[in-house]
């Protein structure tokens, strides 16, 4: 079934030569993106590959006035002032090759860095712009796989489109003589070059087919390889011994991998030497026809070693041009996998004329009837759910998991749109604000906030990340969340890096990682304020501190608080109490306890637990 599905998919795959001739538009704004990169490179590069292209055939050339001159001193009639001055000239255009050949590469080298820089920087800019919609798709991750492939071998395709450029002219100057010597010559050429340029082409399109095909498998290996030597999951490796495990689960499809490889790889060969074998005949007969024409005197010694060497200088050049192009061509190919990256558009975006964040809030949000499914999923997350979160109010999400906490908290940060119903804020829907003012007046601390191997300091401005310079904020915010112990047992302090995986890092406990992720909420400083369970490594009494806190600090703005201890909850003006992503009972503390409905039977079980 599974094998099934794969040849299925690499038909599908499979790419023809037009999708190929097609690809290649994708060249001229590949150009434009490296000459943005740097004009003044870009420049050089092509002013450097158009004088080395003439040199070739200048030296073939002066090479054979040498060997007509020798042979006319030989007889007595030749100039041995103009011997010399040709030795020396070919000498000078030897030399001037070698160093124009240096200064391309240096200047390709440059550029090549300078290109994969920038698209590494547009590859993380443009993400960042995309939805967490996408970030759920596996075949998002597939495109992004290959996208960030390309900015690194794209480089290659720089050097080759340049390169192909000098062949071109190259060519072009050397066909020209050699035609005016012998026409026939240029034809024997073609048919030498051309059916050895058709396999090549072919064999492209097939390796391209089975890459792109096993692009989520490539995915998998690099997971595994990830998951097999980190910092993250050495611990339960080990604990479970599960690095057997892995590595077989590796190693299987990894060779699966490469026996496909190895078929094409096998067949490209054999066809390749077989098609050599022909290029080679055909020189020969050229040769053998440069020679007869030498011996019965249509042409002079001189112009056979022209000849001979135009001809296989072309040959090669031809062949490297065609192939070079079949290689454009599927690079272009895999270009596009690159455009495709960036032609993906968020679906939460600005709406035209999209308003400014009221500031400040006036009335709150309204959810009506709201309901989300995640993508791909028919299962509802939220079902049917009215609410209102009058603004300044201190807000509790209670329910077991999987109610829909979590879900409820990223409609309200409008990391997803309601998939049904609206959510309004002051009367307005909450799609009709701006969504970089949503953003910075609502913060979220989620339970699975990101350790940043980075510094202490860096860690608790990222609430903010603008405000990364100003100390006296950071410790503020610090104190607030109770970091400020956790820093100052750091021998760095602020300055500490923290976690594993760089040299001079400090690791904390889950606890203390809390407290410097809770400070970045007091950094956001924003309207409404979010704090998904990011408490539940700390200790009770440091949870119910930390809210303490938290509910008297932020007087005057709106809170949400999801938390699975009671003893916090309480402490919220208004709890919110779900049930299979729908609404089953709302109040207060006390109000929800003389219903003595889910909320008391849940809060009775805790308390029991604590008797
Ligand atoms: N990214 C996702 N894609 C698909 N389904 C998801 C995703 N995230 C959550 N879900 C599903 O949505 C439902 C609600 O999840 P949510 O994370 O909102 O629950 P929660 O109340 O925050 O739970 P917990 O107390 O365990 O944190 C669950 O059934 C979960 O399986």
């Amino acid at each position: 079934m599974a094998l099934g599905r794969k040849a299925g998919k690499a038909k599908e795959e499979e790419r023809t030569w037009r999708d190929q001739l097609t690809a290649l538009r994708n060249l001229p704004p590949f150009f434009r993106l490296i000459y943005r990169t740097s004009p003044s490179l870009t420049i050089t590069n092509i002013v450097l590959r158009l004088l080395q292209s003439a040199l070739p055939t200048a030296i073939l050339y002066v090479g054979k006035l040498i060997i007509d001159e020798v042979l006319l001193i030989i007889d007595g009639s030749g100039d041995t002032t103009f011997l010399w001055q040709m030795v020396a000239l070919e000498l000078l255009l030897a030399l001037t090759s070698d160093l124009l050949s240096r200064g391309i590469s240096l200047v390709d080298s440059l550029l090549g860095d300078l290109y994969t820089n920038q698209t590494s920087v547009d590859l993380m800019r443009h993400a960042a712009t995309l939805d967490l919609y996408h970030f759920e798709d596996s075949e998002f991750y597939d495109k992004m796989e290959r996208a960030r492939r390309q900015t690194t071998s794209r480089s290659t395709l720089m050097s080759q489109m340049l390169a192909q450029f000098q062949s071109t002219v190259t060519l072009v100057v050397l066909g020209i003589s050699v035609a005016a010597f012998n026409p026939w010559l240029i034809l024997l050429l073609v048919v030498a070059v051309i059916p050895s340029f058709i396999q090549e082409n072919y064999f492209n399109q097939q390796v391209y087919s089975l890459t792109r095909s096993w692009t989520p498998e490539r995915r998998e290996l690099d997971y595994l390889r990830y998951i097999g030597a980190s910092d993250i999951t050495a611990k339960e490796v080990k604990i479970f011994g599960l690095a057997d495990f892995i590595t077989n689960r590796f190693h299987k499809l990894s060779m699966k991998y490469f026996y496909a490889n190895r078929t094409l790889a096998i067949k490209r060969a054999s066809w390749g030497a077989f098609f050599s074998a022909i290029s080679s005949l055909t020189y020969y007969g050229a040769y053998v026809l440069i020679i007869m024409q030498t011996i019965s005197g249509v042409i002079t010694v001189g112009s056979l070693t022209f000849l001979a060497g135009a001809f296989q200088r072309m040959q090669g050049g031809l062949q490297t041009i065609l192939s070079r192009f079949s290689s454009i061509g599927e690079n272009a190919l895999y270009l596009q996998d690159l455009f495709d990256f960036f032609a993906i558009r968020p679906l939460i975006a600005d709406k035209k004329g999209a308003l400014p964040f009221p500031k400040p809030i006036r009335i709150g949000w309204e959810f009506q009837n709201v309901s989300f499914a995640y993508p791909n999923t028919e299962k509802y997350a939220i079902r049917n759910l009215s609410f209102k979160l009058p603004f300044g109010q201190k807000v509790a999400l209670v329910g077991e998991n999987g109610a829909g906490k979590t879900t409820l908290v990223k409609l309200l940060a409008r990391l997803y749109e309601p998939t049904e119903g609206r959510i309004l804020l002051d009367g307005r829907n909450l799609r009709e604000y701006e969504l970089s003012s949503l953003r910075d007046n609502v913060g979220v601390i989620f339970q699975d906030f990101f350790r940043y191997q980075l510094t202490a300091r860096e860690n608790i401005a990222v609430g903010r990340i603008e405000e990364e310079l100003n100390q006296d904020r950071i410790e503020d915010s610090a104190r607030k969340s109770l970091a400020e112990e956790v820093v100052g047992e750091l021998e760095g302090g602020y300055d500490q890096l923290l976690g594993r995986r760089f040299a001079g890092a400090v690791d904390l406990s889950g606890g203390q990682w809390q407290k410097i992720a809770l400070a970045r909420a007091y950094m956001r400083d924003a309207q409404l304020l979010i704090l998904d369970e990011p408490t539940s490594a700390l200790d009770a009494r440091a949870e119910y501190e930390v809210f303490q806190r938290f509910t008297a600090l932020i007087e005057g703005k709106t809170a949400v608080l999801i938390s699975h201890r009671f003893s916090t909850v309480r402490m919220a003006d208004h709890i919110l109490f779900l049930e299979y992503g729908g609404l089953v009972e709302e109040g207060s503390h006390e109000e929800l306890l003389a219903l003595d409905g889910r909320y008391a039977e849940l809060f009775a079980l805790q308390a029991a637990g604590y008797k």
